[in-house]
C-alpha cells in the first residue's frame, strides 16, 4: 500500500508531469494505486495523492470492484455548460464532504494501461470523479472549490489531527 498525502501537505499542490512511455514501471504504479484505492476505500485515486507526480489516475465507481479504469495523460473537454452538484469527499481530506459544482457533460481522452489512446463521455459519478482526479494532477483539491471560510476551518481541523498524530 502507498501512503496517501493529506491536506494541507504542499506536495499535493505539485502539477504532475505527462507519462512519456507506458512501461512496466507505470503498470506497477497503477497496480499499487488500485490496491491503495480499494483498501482506503475509495472510488478514485490520482498519482499525486501518493506523492508520484505523473499524470496517472485510477477509478472504479462500481459496487463490486468490477470496473477498474486507468487514465494516463487524461484530457477533458466540456461538451456543454450544464453543471451539477455532488457532495465530494477526498482521500487526502479524510472525513470531510462538501458540495462541489462541476460540468456534467464532458469528453475524456487518455491512454489506457497498454498505452493505447481511448475516449469516453462519462455520466454521473464517473464524470464527477474524473474531474476530481484531474484536479489532483493539476495540484487542485476539492476544498479549492468551496468558500475560503470553510477551507480555513477544514485546514485547522486537519492541522490539529496531524499534531495529535505527531505526538
Ligand atoms: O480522493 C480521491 O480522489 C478519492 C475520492 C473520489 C471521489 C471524487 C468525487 C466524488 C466522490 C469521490 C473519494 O474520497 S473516494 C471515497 C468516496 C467513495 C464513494 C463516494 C464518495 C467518496
Ligand atoms: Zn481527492
Amino acid at each position: 500500500l502507498l501512503p496517501i498525502l493529506e491536506f494541507p501537505d504542499p506536495r499535493l499542490r505539485t502539477v504532475a508531469k505527462p507519462v512519456t512511455e507506458v512501461d512496466d514501471k507505470i503498470r506497477q504504479l497503477v497496480a499499487d494505486m488500485f490496491d491503495t484505492m480499494y483498501d482506503a476505500p475509495g472510488i478514485g485515486l490520482a498519482a499525486s495523492q501518493v506523492n508520484v507526480h505523473k499524470r496517472v489516475v485510477v477509478i472504479d465507481v462500481s459496487e463490486d470492484k468490477s470496473q477498474p479504469l486507468v487514465f494516463i495523460n487524461p484530457e477533458i473537454e466540456v461538451l456543454d455548460p450544464e453543471v451539477s452538484e455532488y457532495d465530494e469527499g477526498c482521500l487526502s481530506v479524510p472525513g470531510f464532504y462538501e458540495t462541489v459544482v462541476r460540468p456534467n457533460h464532458i469528453r475524456v481522452k487518455a491512454l489506457d494501461r497498454d498505452g493505447n489512446p481511448f475516449e469516453m463521455e462519462p455520466q454521473g459519478l464517473l464524470a464527477v470523479c474524473i474531474q476530481h482526479e484531474l484536479d489532483h494532477l493539476n495540484g487542485k483539491l476539492f476544498v479549492d472549490h468551496i468558500s475560503p471560510l470553510k477551507r480555513t476551518r477544514i485546514r485547522a481541523k486537519m492541522d490539529k489531527k496531524h499534531k495529535a498524530e505527531a505526538r
